[in-house]
């Protein structure tokens, strides 16, 4: 008999509400091991909340969230879930290395992943110790990105990951996305552009029905 793999993450009638109002839900959705989900909606539909109620930001109004068939409990997966938004989790003062250093040493890296390697993945070479508030807009979310290719997160939440990127930036979101999720990782995306993910089918989470 071959035991059915529980799914990464799932959600049961997940709803968030402030002061009383409902901001999403209730939505019902599973994400698998080398799942991409696009996460749809309106501005203001609660795309952004959702995320951060996934990444631990924001608490759970009603329903239920399940990490890997168990209830999810923060201090089982905060390694396991990363959330890159519009606040990118860099240290201005520091450099992309330094900052990358810092969460190698929280996190831990990937096989054959430092923190110069991953740099020098997202096109950041030459301005690995600069520090950050000098860099452009663009080139601080590829310091951020470079943070997401290093850890070994298995759920990547990215809110409008293109935001300030020029199409070679776009490129290597998706291709970072691909190869997380061929990787057998997951991730939740929102977007208001067009995402152009060559790893199959995304699933589709709308905000409203
Ligand atoms: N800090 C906050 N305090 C109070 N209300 C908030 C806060 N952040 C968001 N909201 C409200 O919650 C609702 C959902 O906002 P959210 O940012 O999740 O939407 P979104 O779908 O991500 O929007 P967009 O596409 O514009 O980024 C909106 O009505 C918004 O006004």
């Amino acid at each position: 008999m071959t035991v059915a793999t529980p799914p990464l993450l799932a959600a049961s009638a997940l709803s968030f509400y402030r002061q009383d109002e409902p901001v999403f839900g209730p939505l019902q959705f599973e994400l698998h091991p080398g799942q991409l989900a696009l996460v749809e909606g309106d501005n203001g539909s609660g795309k952004t909340t959702l995320l951060r109620v996934l990444a631990g930001l924001l608490h759970v109004g009603e329903g239920e969230l399940f990490w890997r068939g168990e209830p999810l409990r923060r201090d089982h997966c905060a390694a396991e879930i990363v959330f890159l938004g519009h606040q990118l989790g860099l240290k201005g003062d520091l450099s992309p290395r330094e900052n990358l250093h810092i969460a190698a040493g929280l996190h831990g890296a990937r096989d054959g992943m430092d923190p110069a390697r991953a740099l020098l993945d997202v096109g950041l070479a030459g301005y690995e110790d600069e520090p950050v508030r000098r860099l452009s807009a663009g080139q601080k979310k590829r310091a951020a990105l470079a943070r997401l290719l290093m850890i070994p997160a298995a759920l990547w939440l990215l809110d409008e990951p293109y935001a300030n990127l020029d199409r070679h930036g776009i490129a290597l979101v998706n291709r970072l996305l691909e190869g997380h999720v061929a990787a057998g990782g997951a991730a939740l995306v929102t977007s208001h552009g067009a995402v152009s993910f060559h790893g199959g089918e995304p699933q589709r989470i709308r905000m409203h029905a």
